[in-house]
């Protein structure tokens, strides 16, 4: 049965912006169209821009424009929409954004409760926190949450720096920290897999699991983010967050139960038993790279130094691959193998387990080859899941046969939800299940922070890789010298 969200007024700081209309509004109307947001809510516009109300409604009209065809009457949707002129600098206008606030409580009949969404650059989010509780905002009827966008931070110290600013004004509780990668369908799938599956738990270990390969690549360079992303590179944009949270979801504990603080616990866990690396390792275990120019789609694309707001001789890498170690129990032995980078061969995120190989191949005298078994998970674009299995063809050889879970069911109208429309959902439901808490903040910056030091002293050899292709050479060599090959199958 669909559960509807409790009634809110929802404000977004940086209304006009690019997240706000590619993402959060299209989230609000899916949720809305899907029978799944209360009736009784309205969203509060926040930004500088001296738009109308209408003017406002007209930009939430046409990031909804994909839904044209739906029988759903756009208008309404959009009339829960108010917009308030604001700069969130200027402490005196807190005051005035609060009565707003409140007559808009009472016109939507929104219960009292509110949601601060934070789609702004990263700076403002201490100061807007505090402003929020200084001016009285958070003394509200019902309750209030707090919604922050990544980067939390750039390294440790500023992360800490954020989360005790931001924690000065809303609990731990109420700050939602959004890490979109735990909104999409197959990521949360991840825990069903494992601990619904009588199957798979018994296995799910260092004695039958060889090792685990996560790739999330992307066909896109840098495009108008260069100066952002100079500063950032792959590392921090992708592997201290999305790919982390992966990692912490496919090895953790099964949690004594499915509650936030449970899973958090268990996720917090397998952080704390990384590898703790030594600086004359990292090289070891992570690897770089920067993409030069080539062909996509048959077309010559520029290379990263060569992009708006990127130095031209920036050591800012554009791909990572790496190696995690858990050593605890369960994995001890087993590598947890990352990937990420732009400007690869295709847009696909990819969790491939690949199982140990038998302890003998019966079949080698009929000259066939076994091989592991694996077990993919398909985050995206196509959703779904895959084990491959060994069996007979109908020529009698013995081959490796997929057997899929496919999730893309468009046309019997079973969409999957878009993260932010999980997210979105999750967080006015006070589920905090799939949002990063400020314990695996500090310990994925800790770990990212020791690989950041030792390549940020060292120049790299840049650029190393061809636009279109999968990355460096010593990405490939990372697994080779372990005796594995990235899966590039399925
Ligand atoms: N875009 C994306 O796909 C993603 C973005 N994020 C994160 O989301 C956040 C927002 O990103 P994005 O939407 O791309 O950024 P944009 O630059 O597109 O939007 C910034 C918004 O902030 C507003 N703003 C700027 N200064 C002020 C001010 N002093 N007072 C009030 N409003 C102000 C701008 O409006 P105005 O100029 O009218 O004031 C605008 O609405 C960032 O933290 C980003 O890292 C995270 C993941 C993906
Ligand atoms: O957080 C980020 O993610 C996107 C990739 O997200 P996806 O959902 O399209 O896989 C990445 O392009 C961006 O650089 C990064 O900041």
């Amino acid at each position: 049965m669909t559960k509807e969200t409790p009634r809110a007024v929802i404000v977004i700081f940086g209304a006009t912006g690019d997240l706000a209309n590619r993402k959060l509004y299209p989230s609000l109307y899916r949720l809305y169209r899907n029978n799944k947001l209360s009736k009784h809510f309205a969203v509060v516009g926040v930004a500088r821009r001296p738009l109308t109300n209408e003017d406002f409604r007209n930009n939430v009209k046409a990031s909804i424009e994909e839904f044209k065809d739906d029988a759903l009457d756009h208008d309404e949707f959009a009339s829960h929409f108010h917009y308030n002129p604001f700069d969130a600098q200027h402490l005196s206008e807190y005051q005035k954004l609060d009565n707003f606030i409140k007559e808009l409580d009472q016109k939507h009949d929104a219960g009292g409760n509110r949601l601060f969404y934070m789609a702004m650059a990263p700076n403002f989010f201490g100061p807007i926190a505090a402003n929020l509780k200084s001016q009285g905002l958070t003394d509200n009827p019902g309750w209030s949450r707090l919604v922050i966008e990544k980067p939390f931070g750039h390294n440790f110290d500023t992360a800490d720096k954020l989360n005790k600013q931001i924690g000065q004004a809303f609990d731990e509780d109420q700050i939602f920290r959004i890490d979109h990668y735990l909104g999409k369908q197959m990521v949360q799938n991840i825990e069903i897999v494992r601990f619904a599956n009588a199957m798979f738990e018994p296995l799910w270990n260092n004695q039958y699991i060889a090792n685990v390969q996560i790739t999330s690549s992307e066909v896109l360079g840098v495009e108008e983010r260069g100066r952002y992303y100079d500063g950032s590179g792959a590392l921090r944009d992708m592997v201290q967050n999305h790919l982390l949270q992966m990692v912490s979801l496919l090895a953790m504990e099964p949690p004594a139960r499915l509650q936030p603080d449970e899973i958090r616990y268990e996720k917090v866990k397998v952080l704390r038993s990384l590898r703790d690396l030594k600086a004359d390792e990292i090289n070891d275990y992570f690897v770089r790279g920067q993409y030069d120019h080539g062909q996509i789609d048959g077309e010559t694309v520029d290379s990263y130094r060569e992009s708006n707001g990127v130095e031209e001789d920036s050591n800012t890498e554009t791909f990572v691959a790496g190696k995690f170690m858990i050593d605890n129990f369960r994995w001890a032995g087993v590598p947890f193998y990352v990937r990420t980078g732009k400007r690869m061969k295709e847009k696909s995120t990819k969790i491939i387990v690949q199982f140990k190989d038998l302890p003998i191949n019966l079949y080698k005298d009929k000259g066939d080859t076994i091989d592991p078994n694996l077990l993919v998970i398909n985050v995206q674009p196509d959703e779904g899941i895959t084990l491959h299995l060994n069996a007979k063809k109908t020529d009698y050889e013995t081959t490796s046969t997929p057997i899929s879970l496919s999730y893309d069911k468009k046309d019997e109208g079973l969409e999957s939800p878009e993260a932010y429309e999980n997210l979105i959902n999750d967080c006015l439901n006070g589920d905090s299940t799939s949002f990063v808490h400020a314990t695996e903040v500090a310990l994925s910056w800790q770990f990212v922070d020791k690989i950041t030091d030792v390549w940020e002293k060292q120049k790299a050899d840049f650029p190393n890789y061809e636009s279109g292709t999968n990355g460096p050479d010593a990405a490939d060599k990372l697994l080779e010298k372990d005796g594995f090959k990235w899966w590039e199958c399925c």
